[in-house]
Parts: structure tokens; sequence; C-alpha cells
């Protein structure tokens, strides 16, 4: 997926320069995916300055840097099952970011990315408005393709919104719903929406995609990029991504979370809304449940890195291998 995210980040007209990072050991593979690039950028006529490392130098001055590393789930695993596995590797790079490229806007996109981008924004040290999740876009363009399609209608016409948990217990935004404009509440067709088996799609889409090629690819590849192109492009677009909240919604907060924010070449910003009860209810059990396990995985790794401080003071890259 990872690889798909950084052709489309590519084809963004505000991009000059890309460097496709990843650990030691791969620089054969990297240095191929970048000839590959090459040829393409060829054909399209695109002029962007593109490096493959495994050197951390080499992310210096970066505006963007995506976290992409990490393992995926297996059919059959709930993405919560990697917190443990993959908060060493988020932790890893996220202080290497820090070191590097200290001025970036860092996107979390390994799963669970919810606890994830907590990781990030703990180990980083960069403010909050700097640290997001690919969160709740995805599954909210899931969501808005199952809508245009039932409405017949083109998927620009419509405007929806998925907050809480990239998972299990995500909620819908029936309130923030709009076909051409229209609040769907207000449509005829309303109460014939097949509401909860629509929100059931989008909770296995994943799993189901996962299930039958392997790995989903496009869908995240897509949805990373129109994030890249909101940031660069300064365009203020307000999308729904991982992000710390104080007490943006309803007062509930202190947790990283998917929710509305602004957009803009500064970074994330969380926008302040009022939800109705049941959907207070649904967000409250989210941020439950992200929150007791960004907790458990923050402080196994406090333990972890103290541990490994005592021995010699440095994070091998071995330490990573598992
Ligand atoms: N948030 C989302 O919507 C979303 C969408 C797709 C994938 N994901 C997540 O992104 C992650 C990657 O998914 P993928 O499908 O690209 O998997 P993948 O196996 O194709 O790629 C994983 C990459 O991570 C690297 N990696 C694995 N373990 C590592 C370690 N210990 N140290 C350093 N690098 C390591 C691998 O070398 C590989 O390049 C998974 O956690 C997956 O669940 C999230
Ligand atoms: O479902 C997954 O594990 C991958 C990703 O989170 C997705 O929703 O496509």
């Amino acid at each position: 997926m990872g690889q798909f995210a950084a052709y489309a980040v590519s084809k963004i007209p505000f991009v000059s320069r890309l460097v496709l990072f990843g650990r030691e050991g791969n620089e054969d593979f990297l240095e191929g995916i970048k000839l590959d690039f090459i040829d393409s950028f060829s054909a399209l006529g695109r002029d962007v300055k593109l490096s493959a490392s495994t050197n951390p130098g080499d992310i210096e001055g970066s505006d963007v840097v995506i976290i992409t590393s990490g393992v995926p789930r297996s059919p059959g695993q709930d993405r919560l099952d990697l917190a443990k596995q993959n908060a060493r590797v988020v932790a890893y790079y996220s202080k290497m970011i820090a070191g590097y490229a200290p001025d970036a806007i860092i996107m979390v996109v390994s799963n669970p990315v919810d606890v994830m981008t907590a990781v990030a924004l703990e180990c980083s040290g960069f403010i909050p408005s700097r640290v997001f999740g690919l969160g709740t876009h995805l599954d909210s363009m899931r969501l808005k393709s199952y809508i245009a399609n039932h409405f017949s209608v083109h998927v620009s016409e419509v405007h929806t919104r998925i907050i809480g948990e990239h998972g299990e217990t995500m909620v819908p935004l029936w309130s923030a719903t709009t076909i051409g404009g229209i609040q769907v509440q207000n449509l005829p067709e309303f109460s014939s929406l097949p509401k909860d088996e629509f929100v059931e799609c989008v909770k296995v889409a994943g799993s189901e995609i996962i299930n039958k090629c392997g790995a989903t690819i496009y869908g995240p590849g897509e949805a990373i990029a129109t994030i890249v192109r909101t940031i660069l492009g300064n365009e203020n677009r307000i999308l729904s991504v991982s992000a710390y909240i104080r007490s943006e919604v309803n007062d509930i907060g202190d947790v990283c979370i998917g929710v509305p924010v602004r957009i803009n070449r500064k970074g994330v910003f969380p926008v302040p809304i009022r939800i109705s009860e049941e959907e207070v209810s649904g967000f409250q059990r989210s941020v439950d449940r992200i929150k007791s396990i960004t907790s458990e995985v923050l402080s196994d790794l406090k333990s972890e890195n103290a541990e490994i401080d005592k021995k010699n003071n440095v994070v091998h890259e071995n330490d990573l291998l598992f």
C-alpha cells in the first residue's frame, strides 16, 4: 500500500520532491520502485525530484512524512490486534522524524491508526496539529460511495462523515450527511435507506478486501494523496482524520480519534462540534475503547524504552525486528 500511496502522492502538482524511505536491506527494492516511477513521470510529463533511501538524513526538510510501516492484519484479525507490535515501529520512526525533519507534519497510516497516531504524537514530541492519522477519512469515503450508488447520484453530490475509531465502534453522522446540499433526513427516501447495512459494510470493507486479494491499496493510497494535496495546497478542507482532541466533541476528549478537522499547510485543527445524544453515546464508546488500548500501549512502550535505555542508551534497528 505504501508503494501505491507514494505513487498517488507523486502525481499531486504541489509535490516537487519525494523520498521513498525504507529500512536497511531494502535498497535495491526501493531503487527499483524509483526507476519505475521515473519511467512513468516521463510518460506523464512530471518533474519530481525523486530519491530512494534508507538513510534518515534524506528526509531532512520534508513538509509531510507518511508512516505506512508495520504489519497489516491477516484474515480474522482485528486492527487492534496489531497495536503492540506496530507501536514499536511507529515509535521508532516518529522519533527518527522528530530528529531529522523537525518541521514536518506526520501522517500515520499504520494500524490501529488511532492508537498509532497517539504513539506518534507522544514519541515525536510534536504539537498535536502536526501529527494525525488517516482515521475515518477512508471509512467516510466508503460510506459516501454506498450512498451515491443508492441514490444514483455522482459521489461529489454526497457529503457524509464517520467519526470515532477506524474500526468496530465507528460512528456515522447522519446529521452531517447531505445529498446535493439537502440534508439526507429531509429526503423522503431516508426512511428506506439501509443505514445499518451500509455502516456494517464500511466496518467490514477492509477485511473483505484483505480476504479476497491480500491488502487494501488503492482506497487508502488515494485517501492519503487527497490529504497530502489538502495540506500542500493549503486548502482548508474539512476531512475526518484521527487527531488529538481536547474537548471538541461534546466536551469529550484527551484522545486521538477520528473527528472533523480543518486541514492546511500548518496541519490539522479539530472543528468543535455538537452531535446528537445517540451519536454521543456511540462516540463515547469509541473513545473509551481507543483510550484504554492507547494507555496500555504507551505504558508498555515506556517500560520497554526504559529497559533499552538502561542497556545501552540507543534504540537499535534490531530491536524492531520481532
Ligand atoms: N489506516 C488505514 O486506513 C490503512 C489502510 C491500509 C493499510 N493500513 C495499515 O498500514 C500498514 C501497512 O499495510 P500494508 O498493506 O502496506 O502492509 P505491507 O506488508 O505491504 O507493508 C508493510 C511495510 O512495513 C514494513 N515493516 C514491517 N515491519 C516493520 C518493522 N518491524 N520495522 C520497519 N518496517 C517494517 C515492511 O518492510 C513493509 O514495507 C498496516 O499496519 C495496515 O494495517 C492502514
Ligand atoms: O482493514 C484494514 O486492515 C486496512 C485498512 O485499515 C482499511 O480499512 O483498508
